[in-house]
């Protein structure tokens, strides 16, 4: 395939367009610590097109041509940039849009995400959740696929933790797993390595990320004060 093959697929005049949209949330995550020395990473799904940016590039300076994108009935990329590889976090960005039709997912290696899971005992093949309740920000993630609504002042948020391991896309199958025992959830954390955050679309992936990062800051926080998460104190915090 010529460098300039399908590039009509990702160069656009609209803000909007999927390829536009990956390159200025990079811009705006890197300021925020959440996809630095090439880590981290956006996915887009828009109609039958799957957009992802290249393997260990900056994020936060790529361009939209840099973008591959990929048919998502045949699995086929339909666009691939020449001497550049697609993202490792490939995969786990497909299992959000083809298991939770997700319209949007954003990887991250946020601090706040890695310090909760270092926080949060280890409970092998459980993906033990963080847990933590009675917080505003709490409203801001929705209670389920097929539920209506975000979840209350009142409501428990939880979010599994799989272990990290050597190949981010060797990752897949425990994310998967992650989903399937938390129908629910909208996120998954990678203990040691960051967060994995999906939405219907790109304001809502963008807004339950911004959300749960501010969660996971104020429970770092917390756990500095002696703070409990949960009203009955029970939220899987380790002792030391
Ligand atoms: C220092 S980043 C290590 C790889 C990683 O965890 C990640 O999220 C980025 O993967 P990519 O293939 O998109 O560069
Ligand atoms: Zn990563």
């Amino acid at each position: 395939m010529a460098s300039t093959d399908n590039e009509h697929l990702v160069r656009s005049d609209d803000s909007q367009h999927p390829a536009n949209v990956i390159c200025e949330l990079c811009r705006k995550f890197y300021t925020l610590g959440w996809v630095t020395g090439t880590g981290g990473g956006t996915s887009i799904r828009h109609e039958n097109h799957i957009f992802i940016a290249p393997s260990g590039v900056q994020k936060e300076l790529m361009k939209p041509t840099d973008m591959f994108v990929l048919d998502f009935s045949t699995r086929e990329y339909i666009r691939k940039p020449p001497t550049l590889k697609p993202s490792a976090c490939m995969p786990l960005f497909l299992a959000a849009f083809t298991r939770r039709g997700a319209g949007c997912c954003i990887h991250t290696h946020s601090q706040w995400a890695v310090l909760v899971t270092l926080l949060v005992e280890r409970d092998i093949g459980q993906a033990a959740p963080f847990e933590i309740e009675l917080l505003e920000q709490i409203k801001g993630i929705p209670k389920g696929p097929k539920r209506q609504g975000n979840l209350g002042y009142f409501d428990r948020l939880q979010i599994p933790i799989i272990e990290n391991v050597a190949h981010e896309e060797d990752l897949t199958e425990s994310l998967e797993e992650a989903m399937e025992i938390y129908p629910d959830t909208y996120a998954v954390l990678v203990r040691r390595h960051g967060i994995y955050v999906w939405g219907d679309n790109v304001h809502k992936a963008k807004t339950q990320c911004e959300s749960l990062d501010y969660i996971f800051q104020l429970a770092v926080e917390m756990k500095k004060l002696n703070l409990p998460w949960t009203s009955d104190g029970k939220s899987g915090l380790t002792d030391g």
